[in-house]
């Protein structure tokens, strides 16, 4: 059955999402804040700054206005940046009032929210009460719009405490190149997709300074240390961390060119400064907001995080990077197997 669908936010994962939607049978309005966004997605059917060559189905409609979107929706997929989720959940409550609809909230947005520390999902319910809403969703794994856009092989995993909600999301989504998994760890899913964008800045970086294959393999098998330890200490499921959202998604964002948290990486390794990085890049780089938040919070937990601590010094205090990684190498020999309460 055709389903009603609003997406908010027509960057790359947002506009790539709502035309998948719309290949597969669904009523899809995509939700921007610029005018020349929505006129070239309508006009053109491209959207050229996010995604090159690629073409939009016409059926595609992207609005300005939010309660047109939002409209009859079933479902209200978020993809935008972690830093405006709060404030656009406070937008989307006033119309869901005005509108007086329930639809399913999901996010597929890869961070936790700076100062509070929060998981997006833990961000958008308090923000929209239970009687606004009909279940909450995350939608996180490896996956590049850019690859979904050439109808590339993705496998994604739909978590919510509530499976009917996360096999509707499931179902919705579901083709011949995109699979989509269910799984009820939220925390667990959320932590991963959020704390892997700060491994794969570090990745970036060991390839910027031409470190072989051994270092990256060990950073991003460290790395995943450091996500299940912050994960469990939340209340994450440990084999959460083996499965799409976590190995799976660490492995594609540390290795792949088309992460932009990889190429942030990159081109600090390369000597470049992060403001001219962040400058032209032009999209989102979550991790180096995500660095404070799990910095701040794993400090709050009293938790070991030693990569997460050399990635915000190199972020945020404009660490000397050589000498970030030889702190690193030279901490005291410890067991591979820790718990993960490791203090
Ligand atoms: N690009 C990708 O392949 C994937 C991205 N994600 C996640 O999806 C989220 C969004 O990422 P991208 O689409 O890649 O970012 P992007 O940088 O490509 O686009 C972000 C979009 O959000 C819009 N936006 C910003 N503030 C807004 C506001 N207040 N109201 C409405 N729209 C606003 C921008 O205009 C822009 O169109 C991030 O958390 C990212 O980690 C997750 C999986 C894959
Ligand atoms: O989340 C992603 C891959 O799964 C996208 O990564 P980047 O935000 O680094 O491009």
């Amino acid at each position: 059955m055709t389903k009603k669908i609003a997406v908010l936010g027509a960057g790359s994962w947002g506009s790539i999402l709502a035309s998948v939607l719309v290949e597969n049978g669904n009523q899809v309005m995509l939700w921007t804040n610029s005018e020349e966004q929505a006129k070239e997605l309508n006009e053109k059917h491209t959207n050229e700054h996010y995604i090159h060559d690629y073409t939009y189905p016409k059926e595609l409609i992207t609005t300005l206005d939010l309660k047109e979107a939002v409209t009859g929706a079933d479902f209200v997929l978020f993809a935008i940046p972690t830093k405006v989720i709060r404030p656009v959940a406070q937008q989307l409550l006033e119309v869901l009032k005005e509108l007086s609809i329930k639809p399913i909230l999901i996010h597929a947005s890869k961070g936790l929210e700076l100062g509070t520390h929060k998981r997006l999902s833990q961000v958008i319910t308090e923000e929209i009460p239970e009687e606004y809403r009909s279940g909450m969703v995350v939608f996180s794994g490896p996956s590049h719009a850019e690859e979904v856009a050439n109808k590339d092989i993705t496998l994604i995993t739909a978590a919510s405490e509530n499976l009917d909600n996360a096999h509707a999301v499931q179902k919705i989504f579901m083709n011949k190149y995109l699979r989509i998994y269910t799984n009820t760890d939220v925390i667990g899913v959320e932590v991963g997709g959020a704390f892997k964008n700060i491994i794969a800045i570090g990745a970036g970086i060991l390839h910027g300074l031409k470190y072989g294959d051994d270092a990256k393999a060990a950073l991003m098998t460290r790395g995943l240390a450091e996500i299940s330890r912050l994960g469990v200490a939340l209340g994450a499921d440990p084999s959460t961390f083996m499965g799409l959202s976590g190995v799976g998604d660490l492995i594609v964002t540390c290795t792949s060119v088309h992460s932009r948290n990889w190429r942030c990486g990159n081109q600090l390794g390369e000597g470049k400064k992060l403001d001219d990085i962040i400058q032209n890049m032009g999209m989102v780089i979550e991790g180096i907001n995500t660095c404070k938040a799990a910095y701040e919070l794993g400090n709050q937990l009293n938790l070991t995080l030693p990569i997460c601590h050399a990635m915000y010094d190199v972020l945020y205090n404009d660490a000397n990077i050589p000498e970030e990684i030889e702190k690193l190498m030279t901490r005291p020999g410890k067991s591979e197997m820790e718990k993960y309460d490791e203090r």
